[in-house]
């Protein structure tokens, strides 16, 4: 007999894990199926690897100006063997934490690869992380496809030399050279990483600036400290082919420049991952490569299947995933909790110094406002005795009319720490009168956000 459950969750990443564990509390018969890693890529291939190699980088900055303070350091140096197998097992433990947590809250476990049958009928059958599984059939009143996504490699000659971020976890050495194509979150990010650890970075990315969407001025200031962390930036390039030689391989680009390097990282994006789910047995339709579902909804054309995370390429971020599969999972089988705020979803690029914003870019806020914007450029004191370089930048942005805080936008150490705490201040709609009554806390970064007297300028909203 067909094992029958209320709720078939396909990908036991951070959207669905979270939406599996809810509905499972809240009494339905729950069942989850993973067919690569439990906990999805922010676990092991995303969000958790990345930030303690971005701790690996910054503690060779820390070694550096630690001289400055009076440390008496020998010469160090990094051993990339050491950090990849320390990571490794601190990824093992969380995925058997991720398991225990699901079996804890009564979730049957399937490993394997799922598939449409039809709208109500799952096939889990053999995958990497179960070779040998046996095929097996599930029905459910409700399936949630919440599979994720996987990095896109651009098609160009030599694409296949290429690395992406889910290889770059898992290299036997740091190479000496890397050429990273892409100036996104995780271009910015493994730069970050791969010059901290020593290597000699080339970054190639189309626009003028690196990190498009972002507010302009973070832009600008970012483009400043790439060679100040001893990355060479090409902007406005584009890669056109890979060529392997003796030592290593020729990025050329379009116009004729040519990048020697060990290692070409591809950082160019990331698609939902659709493929092997057989959605057309099911009837699921798609849009652009996506599943079209609303992050505070989930539902997709199919009633009783909803659509969840990465694969309806919507916010991208772990949080989002999150609270996408707690509210389903909520609203399926329990009391519909809480309100939840997708606008104001804050966002972090961990380089160093690190970036994060809340709310609106100046440029976002311009259609729809007249803005007053408040900054603040400063050497951060950490910086004062070791006399390293990069400025930290705060901004804010505000409704010129009502006094309320659009976006909060800051680069500089700890600026995801102190951007998370002002989300809520934009969350809550705060006015900039509500910031200035604030008392800093001092000496820090963070009492700039509350001292930021003087109007640096007002903007008009953007005709049209
Ligand atoms: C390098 C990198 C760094 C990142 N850093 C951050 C960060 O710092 N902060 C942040 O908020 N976000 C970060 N992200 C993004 C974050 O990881 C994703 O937004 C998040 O993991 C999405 O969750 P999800 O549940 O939608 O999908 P995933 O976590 O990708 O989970 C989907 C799961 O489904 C499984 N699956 C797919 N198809 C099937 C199938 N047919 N059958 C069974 N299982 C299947 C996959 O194996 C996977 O485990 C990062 C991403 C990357 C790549
Ligand atoms: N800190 C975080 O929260 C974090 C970290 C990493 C990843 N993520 C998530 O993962 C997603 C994927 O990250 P990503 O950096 O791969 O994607 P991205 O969309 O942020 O950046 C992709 C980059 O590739 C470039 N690109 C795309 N097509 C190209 C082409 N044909 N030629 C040259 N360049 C091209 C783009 O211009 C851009 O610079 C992010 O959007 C984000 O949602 C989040």
């Amino acid at each position: 007999m067909m094992q029958d459950f209320d709720l078939f969750v396909i990908g036991a990443g951070s959207g669905g894990v979270r939406c599996a564990r809810i509905a499972a509390q809240n009494g339905a018969r729950v069942a989850i199926a993973e067919r690569r890693h439990w906990g999805g890529t922010c676990v092991n291939l995303g969000c958790v690897p990345k930030k303690l190699m971005v701790y690996a980088a910054e503690y060779g900055r820390e070694i550096a100006d630690a001289p400055s303070y009076g440390w008496d350091v020998k010469p160090v140096a990094h051993d990339w063997s050491t950090l990849i197998s320390a990571k490794d097992r601190e990824i093992e433990r969380l995925n058997r934490v991720y398991v225990s947590m699901l079996e804890k809250a009564g979730v049957t476990l399937f490993t394997g690869d799922a598939s449409f049958v039809d709208a109500h009928t799952v096939e889990i059958g053999p995958s990497e992380l179960a070779p040998d599984a046996s095929v097996q059939r599930v029905r459910a009143k409700n399936i949630v496809i919440a599979t994720g996504s996987t990095p896109t490699r651009l098609n160009i000659p030599g694409a296949e030399y290429a690395i992406v971020s889910d290889d770059a976890f898992h290299l036997s050495d740091r190479p000496e050279r890397v050429a990273v194509i892409g100036s996104g979150y995780i271009g910015i990010e493994f730069a970050g990483i791969f010059a901290g650890l020593g290597s000699k970075v080339d970054l190639v990315f189309r626009q003028p600036h690196p990190l498009r969407g972002f507010d302009n001025e973070l832009r600008a200031h970012l483009a400043e400290l790439l060679p100040l962390n001893g990355i060479k930036a090409h902007p406005g390039r584009s890669p056109e082919r890979i060529e392997k030689v003796a030592d290593g391989y020729r990025l050329h680009l379009e116009g004729g420049d040519v990048i020697e390097t060990d290692c070409v990282f591809m950082a160019t994006g990331r698609h939902p991952n659709l493929a092997p789910l057989k959605l057309d047995n099911a009837g699921v339709a798609t849009w652009d490569g996506r599943i079209p579902a609303k992050p505070d909804d989930a539902t997709t054309n199919v009633p009783g299947i909803y659509a969840i995370g990465d694969v309806t390429d919507t916010y991208n971020l772990t949080p989002t995933a999150i609270a996408e599969g707690h509210i389903l999972a909520e609203r399926l089988f329990g009391e519909p909790g809480r309100e939840w705020s997708f606008a104001t979803t804050p966002k972090a690029v961990f380089f160093s110094q690190p970036l994060a914003t809340v709310g609106l870019s100046e440029e976002e806020a311009v259609q729809s406002h007249d803005v007053d914007i408040y900054t603040s450029s400063f050497t951060p004191m950490r910086q004062t005795l070791s006399g390293r370089k990069g400025k930290t930048l705060m901004k804010l942005v505000v409704d010129a009319q009502s006094k309320i805080v659009l976006g909060a936008h800051m680069i500089g150490p700890d600026a995801p720490e102190i951007i998370q705490g002002l989300a809520i201040a934009i969350t809550a709609k705060l006015t900039k009168r509500d910031f200035d009554r604030t008392i800093g806390l001092h000496p820090t970064s963070a009492e700039e956000f509350v001292t930021m007297r003087s109007l640096t300028r007002h903007v008009p909203r953007k005709a049209g």
